[in-house]
């Protein structure tokens, strides 16, 4: 799809309604979930069995809700599935590849799936891995593939028909620190340069505020929280200062200035208290000849908002 054509798409992504799912087992997954998603590259967050696997199953009309309404794209997954299953894209969590096929072989094939004609797939197939940074080993056998590029594999047969959306069931698992960095630089590349809405499912906070533009968190199949990163994490009214040595000496100093400095870290926070209170800091810092490395007001982590949602 062109992106202008991209660009039209309602400015609703997702939307649900009273959207419960019991499983004949009695567990209630879903329960009255209603939330509106915009597009862009958003975070579904929740810990195990909060039911972020339902949700996924049934916005790509795998499975029926139980009552309550969906919406993907406009389209209705309970009635056209296979409609909302041509435009969206889906990186399941588990490893779920063929070993003994090679990446070009296997993503052809999940192009032809979704009702590409063979010289087409071919060429999408081979675009979609130079996009995740396989073209080099595409012609490799999966089964010796890292983790990291098997994940990528995984990727690229999400991206291979050319979705409006992108549903990743926690891409980063099973990566090293430096495989995690470098599978959210290329999703959050996906969401940016490319134009398509992606949903990451994850349950590292850290992750998802990283590189989405909102997040969905639910808990026991109800909606803990919907909203944009930008508006969780305002400043705070606390200053953060950060000297390369003599923290207590300064702690002190603006204890006697009757600021109540805590150290935390390796720095110190302070409430703020009035617009000249970064002067008298930036003076103290001077005057004890301290080097000093930052001095700002504090951002509020995402992480932080839920934690202190528990404690209430
Ligand atoms: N097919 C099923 N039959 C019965 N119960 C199920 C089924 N699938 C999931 N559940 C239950 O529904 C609840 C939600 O599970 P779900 O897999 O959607 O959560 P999740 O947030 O994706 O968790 P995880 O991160 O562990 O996959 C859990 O209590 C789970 O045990």
């Amino acid at each position: 799809m062109t992106q202008i054509a991209r660009e039209s798409i309602a400015t609703e992504l997702i939307a649900t309604e009273a959207l419960t799912k019991r499983y004949p087992n009695g567990v209630t997954a879903l329960s009255a979930l209603t939330v509106d998603v915009e597009p862009g590259i958003v975070g579904l967050v929740g810990a195990n069995g909060a039911g972020k696997s339902t949700l996924i199953k049934i916005l790509l009309g795998l499975l029926p809700p139980t009552s309550g309404q969906v919406r993907v794209l406009g389209l209705d997954p309970v009635a056209d599935g296979e409609r909302v299953r041509g435009r969206v894209g889906y990186m399941p969590e588990h490893d779920c590849l063929p070993p003994d096929l090679v990446a070009a072989e296997f993503v052809t094939h999940m192009a032809r799936m979704s009702g590409l004609p063979r010289a087409t797939a071919r060429e999408r197939a081979s675009e979609a891995l130079r996009h995740v940074g396989l073209y080099e080993e595409r012609y490799r056998q999966i089964g010796g593939y890292s983790t990291g590029m098997k994940q990528r594999v995984k990727l690229a047969q999400a991206l291979v028909h050319d979705p409006d959306l992108l549903l990743l069931d926690e891409p980063t698992n099973g990566l090293d620190p430096a495989g995690r960095d470098a599978m959210l630089a290329l999703v959050h590349r996906i969401g940016t340069e490319f134009g398509i809405s992606v949903v990451v499912c994850s349950h590292l906070l850290g992750e998802v505020e990283r590189i989405c533009d909102s997040l969905v968190a639910i808990d026991g199949g109800k909606l803990l929280r919907s909203d944009r990163i930008s508006a969780m994490t305002t400043t705070t009214d606390v200053l953060a200062v950060e000297v390369g040595e003599g923290t207590q000496e300064l702690a002190a100093r603006l204890a006697s200035l009757g600021f109540c400095p805590r150290i935390e870290g390796r720095g110190l926070v302070l409430p703020i208290a009035g617009d000249a209170m970064y002067d008298i800091v930036l003076d103290a810092i001077a005057d004890l000849e301290l080097p000093l490395h930052r001095l700002d007001q504090r951002r509020h982590r995402v992480a932080d908002l839920f934690r202190e949602a528990a404690n209430v």
